[in-house]
């Protein structure tokens, strides 16, 4: 099966590529041009990105596309509360395969504190993200359970996480499996990006997505609190 098999809403747009080496190139070529847009437009740029295990490839080609990067404002959209240091740090990752070279110029925004709790590392997680500036280009994974960013099913926050008008910009959120502590921008932060772009590779995430598009609650999967607003979805085999 491929995407272009899906039935999705008018306002989400499909690019498939081949393999996951050009679904990074081309993702990295599309989101470096937004950041060029919006640096014409506003004099900087902010970029939210995600974790996880595939993003690895395309912060390697974005980090080499010419960009003026000490013009960045990059930041995530949510995190494992574990020091940077840690093999599961979303900003490790970040720091390992983005911001080297000339994008090491990027201002990074990290979202982990360490704190006496999880509640009290998101309380300063949301102090701290106060600061950021409008959100220009977010990049979004999506987990086999349809969880994207830290809004998993069945954790303790996700109604709140899900509010299209939650106060908050960071909250605490447990995942199923390890590491379950987690920190994650809401709902409300995310969608207000300027543009929302969705990284999914293999057939188990596009029937993730399938199963996502034949229901509409986002407390079981949360990914559909994104299908409903403008998504470009970047896919592959
Ligand atoms: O745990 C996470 O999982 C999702 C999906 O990751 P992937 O490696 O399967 O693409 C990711 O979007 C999220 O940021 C991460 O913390």
């Amino acid at each position: 099966m491929a995407i272009s098999e899906l039935q999705l809403p008018a306002s989400v747009t499909a690019h498939e590529f081949a393999d996951a080496a050009r679904l990074a190139e081309g993702l990295a070529v599309d989101v470096a041009q937004r950041l060029r847009t919006a640096m014409d437009e506003n004099g900087q740029a902010t970029l939210v990105v995600s974790g996880g295990r595939s993003p690895v490839a395309f912060f390697q080609r974005l980090a080499r596309q010419p960009l003026d990067w000490s013009r960045v404002v990059v930041s995530l959209a949510d995190e494992r509360w574990v020091p940077v240091e840690h093999a599961d740090s979303n900003a490790g990752l970040v720091a390992q395969h983005l911001l080297q070279g000339e994008a090491a110029k990027a201002r990074f925004v990290g979202l982990y504190r360490p704190a006496a709790s999880l509640e009290a590392a998101a309380e300063q997680a949301d102090q701290a993200l106060a600061q950021l500036p409008p959100i220009d280009v977010l990049v979004l994974g999506m987990g086999d359970d349809g969880h994207t960013a830290s809004l998993f099913p069945g954790s303790p926050n996700l109604a709140e996480g899900l509010q299209a008008q939650s106060q908050r910009r960071v909250l605490p959120m447990l995942a199923p499996s390890v590491p379950h502590q987690r920190l994650t921008l809401t709902r409300r932060v995310l969608a207000g990006a300027g543009a929302t772009l969705l990284s999914v590779q293999g057939p188990g995430k596009l029937a993730t997505l399938r199963a996502a598009l034949g229901g509409d609650d986002p407390a079981q999967m949360p990914i559909r609190a994104f299908l409903q607003d403008p998504l470009e979805i970047y896919w592959c085999p």
